[in-house]
């Protein structure tokens, strides 16, 4: 399994970092066949798999159910857990606690918190404490309110200063990665080359030390409207709903289950059980 210091030697060796969302146990398994380097369990569960509309109502239960799930299908993937919504807010204590749950009871093996200066103070604490941290600057899916939805970040001149000091005070904090969310490509690069732990991004152009893309937006998986920075490598979709109506379709018109999809008694046994009832066969 790679380290942490792994993905700080492959920023230095110029070697892309390839990290996806994995949210059940397949999933993280054909990830971790393919090569992946890192997973996430992202808060993005709550919109994926769950059916809400943002990732606010996103638990640590649900957190830790995922990620117990997740860390069952790739025993030897680096695994990062979202810490979700309000879990890492108000105390320190409370961010300590709820990061022990997801490494002891989700088996994480570092946790992400979206933010800059409000939550440096976690990232130091935590780090301190022995638990690996991932930031997350740019869009900040679980500040969605106050920002006024899903929009690009560091457009500016001042917000891209911002963000990028807010970066490297992330580093300094301890954290060991960041994710960039949505902003300006040039933004990235700077982050990027001002940094020495590794920028990952997603919907922040080429120039990053690696990128992050939500599973079911990768695949095609969820057949909805996905956002402008997301390549599909495939589109499972419409395939899944082709093998519904397929399966619907035999189901009414007899076709399934055949012969070989069904089990048989011996004749003998046929034979008992129609003169039990005190009929012929
Ligand atoms: N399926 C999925 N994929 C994601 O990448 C993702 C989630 N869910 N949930 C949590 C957050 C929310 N994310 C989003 C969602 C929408 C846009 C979006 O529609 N953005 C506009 C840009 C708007 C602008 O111009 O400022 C776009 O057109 O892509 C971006 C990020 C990223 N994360
Ligand atoms: C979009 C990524 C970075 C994330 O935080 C998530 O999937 O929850
Ligand atoms: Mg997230």
């Amino acid at each position: 399994m790679k380290s942490t210091a792994d993905f700080r030697t492959m920023k230095q060796n110029g070697e892309k970092i390839a990290m996806v969302t994995a949210y059940d146990a397949p999933s993280a398994k054909h990830a971790e066949t393919a090569g992946i380097d890192l997973l996430l369990v992202g808060d993005s569960v709550g919109m994926t798999a769950l059916g809400y509309d943002s990732t606010v109502p996103v638990t640590m239960e649900d957190m830790i159910l995922h990620t117990r799930a997740v860390r069952r299908g790739a025993i030897g993937t680096f695994t990062v857990a979202d810490m979700p919504f309000m879990s890492y807010h108000g105390s320190l204590d409370l961010a300590l606690g709820n990061a022990c749950r997801l490494m002891q009871e989700g088996g994480a093996h570092a946790v992400k918190v979206e933010g800059g200066n409000e939550v440096l103070d976690v990232i130091h604490a935590l780090t301190r404490a022995g638990v690996p941290v991932t930031a997350h600057l740019g869009l900040t899916p679980q500040s969605a309110g106050v920002i006024g939805g899903y929009k690009v970040q560091g457009k500016t001149a001042e917000q891209a200063g911002k963000l990028i000091r807010e970066a490297k005070k992330a580093e300094e904090a301890g954290a060991f990665m960041l994710v960039l969310e949505c902003v300006p490509l040039q933004v990235a690069e700077r982050v990027r080359d001002g940094l020495s732990i590794p920028v990952i991004g997603i919907g922040a152009g080429r120039n990053t030390d690696g990128q992050v893309l939500v599973w079911h937006d990768l695949i095609g998986y969820s057949g909805t409207r996905v956002p402008k920075f997301v390549k599909k490598f495939a589109d499972l979709a419409p395939e899944i709903e082709k093998a519904l109506r397929d399966y619907k379709d035999e189901v009414k018109a007899g076709a399934f289950p055949e012969e070989g999809h069904s089990f048989f008694m011996d004749d003998e046994e046929v034979g008992a059980l129609y003169s039990q009832a005190g009929e012929r066969p």
